[in-house]
């Protein structure tokens, strides 16, 4: 077989396990035929360096540790949510969007993870740009790092053009075992894996991200063509492309419905293995967002509500 063929041909095999294994938590082979394939494909390149590109599996965790971070300018900026803190702020919340639209909208329902903001940007079909939200305007170019997170693909399951927003976040698992092994060796712990997550991407050298288990969850699309037109179609159609999407999202069509998936929240989120500090609530359809509009530094068309801080159990 033609080198570029296999070539092609092991990076389809290798992003699909990738994906069974980091984002549906599903392998269909044992780590070993994972591990077999990679290394086939790393000598491959070692012996034919024109054939390596950027989104090839076997470029994840990146070269030299950099000696800055380059800014980046948001083409859409990356805006704050507002907040509500109880039932009755909430009604009041969707009170006035029913008074706006002079109807009652399709709503969406998603957990808040309690990670960092990032933007990855995908040019037919590859990634080419990571970066943090910064101020909203100006973030910094993190891709190095980014891609150092498995869940993260390199290559979509389409040639599409878009950006993606999300929560590159540290699991509560990761979390312990790095707080554990600084412990050991008597380093300063992390507070929370949100600290740890952000503290793992500010690094200019991408080994060390690539040693701190991350993970990330898309939770919107920003793209020029109308590809869908709705907010939980936008979640589908990431989830198709191969794209981490959590699973744990619901429409509703009352504030009582958005009240009860909020109250599951309260209870279950302790037994998810990443924390989230809230539940983000959007109007699903993208003409009623647009009929909505802004306010200075937040969507009108959406709002997150957040848990209580947890009594600490001392
Ligand atoms: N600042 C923002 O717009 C958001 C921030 C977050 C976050 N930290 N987690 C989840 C979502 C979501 N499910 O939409 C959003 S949206």
């Amino acid at each position: 077989m033609e080198m570029a063929e296999r070539v092609e041909e092991l990076r389809k095999t290798l992003n699909q396990y990738g994906y069974e294994y980091y984002v549906l938590d599903r392998p269909s082979v044992p780590d070993s035929e994972y591990d077999r394939l990679m290394n086939e494909l790393i000598q491959i390149e070692t012996d034919y360096p024109e054939l390596r590109t950027p989104d090839s599996p076997t470029q994840r965790v990146g070269g030299a540790p950099l000696d800055a971070f380059v800014k980046v300018t948001h083409d859409t900026p990356m805006l704050s949510l507002g907040n509500v803190f109880s039932k009755e702020e909430l009604v009041e919340w969707v009170e006035r969007i029913e008074k706006d639209l002079g109807y009652t909208p399709t709503f969406v329902a998603e957990l808040k993870f309690d990670g960092l903001a990032v933007s990855l940007k995908y040019e037919n079909g590859r990634l080419v740009r990571g970066a943090t939200r910064g101020d909203g305007t100006t973030g910094e170019d993190i891709t190095q790092n980014l891609k150092t997170i498995r869940s993260i693909p390199l290559r979509l399951k389409e040639d599409a053009t878009f950006e993606v927003r999300g929560e590159a976040y540290m699991p509560k698992r990761s979390f312990e075992q790095l707080n554990d092994e600084r412990e050991r060796v008597g380093e300063p712990l992390f507070a929370n894996p949100r600290n740890a997550a952000a503290g793992s991407l500010r690094q200019l050298d991408s080994k060390i991200a690539a040693s701190r288990n991350l993970a990330f969850f898309a939770y919107g699309l920003v793209s020029q063509d109308d590809l869908v037109a709705s907010h939980d179609e936008s979640l589908d159609y990431l989830k198709r492309l191969g794209v981490a999407v959590s699973g744990d999202y619901t429409t509703c069509k009352t504030a009582d419905e958005l009240w009860d998936y909020i109250e599951t929240y309260v209870t279950k989120r302790g037994e998810l293995p990443y924390e989230i500090d809230g539940i983000v609530i959007k109007v699903a359809g993208y003409e009623e967002q647009e009929q909505l509009g802004f306010t200075a530094k937040s969507p009108r068309w959406a709002v997150a509500y957040k848990f209580p801080a947890e009594e600490v159990v001392t």
